[in-house]
């Protein structure tokens, strides 16, 4: 299912949680939304889901608006970073509940996920630890069999092994089933790895929204060093986009590939050079620079 925001606007009291969202999202793929603490993450996630009505804007799955055809919520599950489950509830009570509320539901997908992750379905939920219990949502969400899985902070509190578990079965079903997922987080590293595209959010606002495949291989660092420090023109020539000189030794950023600068460098005679492909984290804290935001302050990871 493809999902679209346009303008979401979200206010608590005065002060503005989400403001002039506007996202577009793939079917079949996953998104990263990155951002600090208080940024607008879940506010914007439960706007997606339902949960919040916009102040402004509008959200559309497969152009049509959520709040005009509650049937699309069937498709939609939101998993919150603190697992909600009903008082004394049990796996197995919760499995009844979901399946009531997703026409997806599969019963047998449920019984498999419970035991690989060793839950037992009879137990109450109160009764297991942080990381079990959001084992316990992640094997309810995935039975659900959702359409679009929106995701907030969903790694937290699981340990390796599951987290890798968790995200090849989720890959599993967005490939099987063209499932779209948004995730929110405050580490980048993670959703480098996993996402296709990813966005940062800062004080309500989307900032920066790109397709990983096309960023990724999209930048170099160039470290040159001369006898003399080269003349504007080097830079210009070799499509500098940012430089810092230390002593004889500059460090650029360049926009292109590795080869093509190889290819250009080696006119201007330098003393020594070495090209090395960026950090997603590096072009990141490039481009939001380039528009006066400190990166570090924004994403913590
Ligand atoms: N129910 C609410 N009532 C009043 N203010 C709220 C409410 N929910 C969120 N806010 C405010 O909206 C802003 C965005 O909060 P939100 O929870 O969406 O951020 P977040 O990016 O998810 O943060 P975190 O990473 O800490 O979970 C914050 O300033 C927060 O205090």
């Amino acid at each position: 299912m493809n999902l679209e925001t346009r303008q979401l606007d979200k206010a608590f009291s005065r002060q503005k949680a989400v403001d002039a969202v506007t996202l577009t999202v793939t079917s079949g793929t996953i998104h990263g939304l990155l951002g600090s603490n208080g940024a607008g993450k879940t506010t914007f996630m439960k706007l997606l889901s339902g949960i919040y009505k916009p102040d402004r804007g509008e959200v559309l799955y497969d152009g049509s608006p959520v709040f005009e055809h509650p049937d699309i919520k069937d498709d939609v599950l939101f998993l919150n970073d603190i697992p909600y489950f009903f008082n004394g509830a049990t796996l197995e009570s919760m499995g009844r509940f979901y399946k009531s509320m997703y026409p997806r539901w599969s019963q047998k997908r449920f019984v498999q996920l419970a035991e690989h992750f060793s839950l037992d379905i009879k137990k109450p939920l109160s009764q297991l630890s942080k990381g079990m219990k959001r084992q316990a949502s992640f094997v309810l969400a995935f039975s659900a069999r959702p359409k679009v899985l929106l995701l907030d902070e969903p790694f937290d509190g699981l340990d390796p092994i599951v987290r890798r578990q968790v995200k090849n079965i989720m890959m599993q079903d967005i490939a099987n089933h063209e499932m779209t997922v948004i995730a929110s987080s405050h580490n980048l590293r993670e959703m480098e790895d996993l996402c296709d595209s990813v966005s940062i959010m800062h004080e309500g606002k989307l900032l920066f929204h790109r397709d990983l495949n096309e960023i990724k291989g999209s930048h170099c660092k160039l470290q040159i060093a001369f006898n003399t420090l080269p003349e504007e023109r080097f830079y210009r020539e070799m499509g500098v986009v940012h430089h810092e000189v230390k002593g004889r030794v500059i460090t650029c950023i360049i926009k292109g590939d590795m080869k093509h600068i190889e290819e250009k460098v080696t006119k201007y005679h330098p003393l020594m050079y070495d090209i090395l492909p960026l950090s997603l984290e590096e072009i990141f804290a490039y481009e939001m620079g380039e528009k006066g935001y400190e990166i570090s302050n924004i994403i913590v990871e």
